[in-house]
């Protein structure tokens, strides 16, 4: 994808995440990457800027490790989590943080998502997993760099795959999603709030965390993304 192209979509990403509601004032951020030069470049929002007034110009461009190569303004204060995703999830081309309300409540409650309809099974093949805390020496150290780290740790740990759990609730913060782009990454963040909302009444109508049965979950997965998809445990 070439820069100008990614450019507009980020921006479009970022405006999105503000236009349905998953990012209040400035808490949330997108980013897009291109991998298809000698070097892979990171292009994402600039912090603390206003979604309705950021222009493409403003967007910042890094490389993957967070070298800023082109831009005036700071880029998001997440961006060291964005990179680690990209390096650790190659399949991936879009990451979004966001402080959506009700997965926002999951993290803070450090639960998973429980896998209890079709809805989830459609996007997520599995609950949505939630980190460990970080450790007080990770949040002295590099606290936004070892956000990424106690992702990719869960998936590697967990086994999970992140093209069929596109998204992760960070203990104690809130959600990181992604996708094959930063629009595809925009799509799971506004599933993810929909499904934690949706998990939330269950849960408090009394669904068994038990969830829905595994075959159903397959069902609807491999309908949706094809005999094909990747999906599960590894
Ligand atoms: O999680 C946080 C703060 O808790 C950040 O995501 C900010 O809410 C957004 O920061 P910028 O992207 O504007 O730097």
């Amino acid at each position: 994808m070439l820069l100008p192209t990614l450019r507009e979509e980020v921006l479009k990403a970022n405006q999105e995440i503000a236009r349905r509601g998953l990012a209040p004032h400035t808490f949330g951020n997108v980013s897009g990457i291109d991998r298809s030069g000698q070097e892979p470049l990171v292009v994402i929002k600039p912090s603390g800027v206003d979604y309705a007034t950021m222009k493409p110009e403003d967007l910042v461009i890094t490389d993957l490790d967070g070298r800023i190569k082109e831009g005036s303004l700071r880029p998001s204060s997440d961006l060291d989590t964005h990179t680690l995703l990209y390096r650790e999830f190659p399949q991936i081309g879009g990451v979004v943080h966001t402080h959506s309300e009700f997965a926002t409540a999951w993290a803070q409650a450090c639960r998973p998502i429980p896998f209890l309809g079709t809805t989830h099974a459609d996007y997520f093949h599995g609950p949505v997993p939630v980190t460990d805390p970080l450790t007080e020496a990770e949040v002295n150290e590099a606290y936004v760099r070892n956000t990424g780290a106690v992702i990719a740790r869960r998936f590697k740990e967990g086994g999970l795959d992140p093209v069929a759990l596109p998204g992760v609730l960070v203990a104690g913060h809130a959600p990181f999603a992604w996708g094959k782009s930063p629009m595809e990454a925009v799509e799971h963040a506004d599933v993810l709030e929909y499904i934690a909302r949706l998990a939330f009444r269950s849960v408090l109508l009394g669904a068994a965390e038990a969830g829905l049965p595994a075959y159903v979950g397959q069902h609807h997965y491999l309908r949706k993304h094809g005999p094909k998809a990747t999906y599960g445990q590894k």
